[in-house]
């Protein structure tokens, strides 16, 4: 027999993320203060799916809906299924560009899961922050996103074997990333069939110490940003896919600026602080189209509360 739930709602709060920043390929993950909010409650029967805001007129309202496939995974976990669910998104996230919006619909999907299988449990409700963690990566694919969606800040992900863990890292406080968002999407999907199976030892070895530079760079002393964010084993790759993100990470550089493909792109992320270079000026190196944002660090990954 499945689990009994009582009828509930809870809001969740997800923040965008921008993945790998440079060398930290499906590891390195910072959360950024742009968010999606998410009401799901159980109902007695069937299933209604609302969307408001990105991605609204594209993203099904069926059971294929991407957080509502994280709840049903999580409800399994818990359990059963509940008699009936709706759900509400307002969304933020810009789809398929590098910030993490899949990432933030899984996390949003099993954390609202989690809380309503037992609200008085814990922040996250029922399952733990390692079991969200490593069952949001199982639906996500790679832990790095979803890392940072989930607990927010700066986060190093890894693998266990098929379990996904992850730390927490602090960056400097006066870290600005500001966003160059494209308007055309790139699947991750497409992204990642550009990659090799095997890359050259000495890229392999160039990345490892640039990742651990980066988390240095980070949280202690951005002035070596630039070099902690060179990367050989993804973006040139990717680079035909988004020739005009390649550009402007390029020509960001040049000018001393830490630039860096989001994710899987096109979105370039640039990592400045207090003393680097204004919005304004950045936002000439922008191609026409672009959305420049400026953006903060999210602190405090996926919130839950009662609805
Ligand atoms: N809030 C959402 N609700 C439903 N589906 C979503 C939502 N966000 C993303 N998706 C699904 O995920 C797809 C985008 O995922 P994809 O992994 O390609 O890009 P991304 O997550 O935005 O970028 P990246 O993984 O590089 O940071 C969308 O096209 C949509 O199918
Ligand atoms: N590490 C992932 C992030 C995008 O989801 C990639 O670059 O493919």
């Amino acid at each position: 027999m499945g689990r009994a739930y009582r009828p509930s709602g809870v809001r969740v709060r997800v923040p965008a993320s921008s993945a790998n920043l440079g060398p930290g390929f499906d590891a390195l993950g910072l959360a950024l203060g742009l968010y999606d909010d998410v009401e799901l409650s159980i109902v007695s029967d069937g299933l209604l799916v609302e969307v408001t805001g990105e991605g609204a007129r594209d993203v099904p309202t069926d059971e294929s809906h991407l957080l509502v496939r994280a709840a049903r995974a999580a409800f399994d976990r818990l359990g059963g299924q509940p008699a009936g669910l709706r759900l509400s998104c307002t969304n933020r996230i810009p789809h398929g560009r590098g910030l993490g919006s899949s990432a933030a619909a899984i996390v949003a999907g099993v954390v609202a899961a989690s809380v309503l299988a037992d609200p008085d449990a814990g922040p996250r409700g029922a399952l733990s922050d390692d079991e969200l963690l490593s069952l949001a990566t199982e639906l996500e694919g790679h832990p790095d996103n979803v890392a940072a969606c989930l607990l927010g800040a700066g986060t190093i992900a890894w693998m266990e074997g098929p379990k996904a863990q992850a730390v927490r890292f602090h960056p400097a406080a006066d870290l600005v990333p500001v966003a160059f968002v494209p308007t055309q999407p790139l699947s991750t999907e497409v992204a990642r069939g550009l990659l090799p199976a095997r890359v050259p030892h000495a890229d392999a070895a160039a990345n490892a110490g640039r990742a651990a530079l980066l988390v240095h760079a980070l949280t202690t002393d951005l002035s070596v940003l630039l070099a902690a964010t060179e990367d050989r084993l993804h973006q040139a790759y990717r680079a035909a896919a988004m020739p005009v993100s390649a550009m402007l990470v390029e020509k960001l550089r040049a000018a001393d600026i830490p630039a860096v493909i989001s994710g899987a792109g096109a979105t370039v992320l640039a990592l400045t602080s207090g003393d680097g270079p204004s919005v304004e000026v950045l936002a000439g190196y922008a191609p026409a189209g672009t959305a420049v944002l400026p953006l903060t660090v999210d602190y405090c990954g996926a919130v839950a509360r009662p609805s």
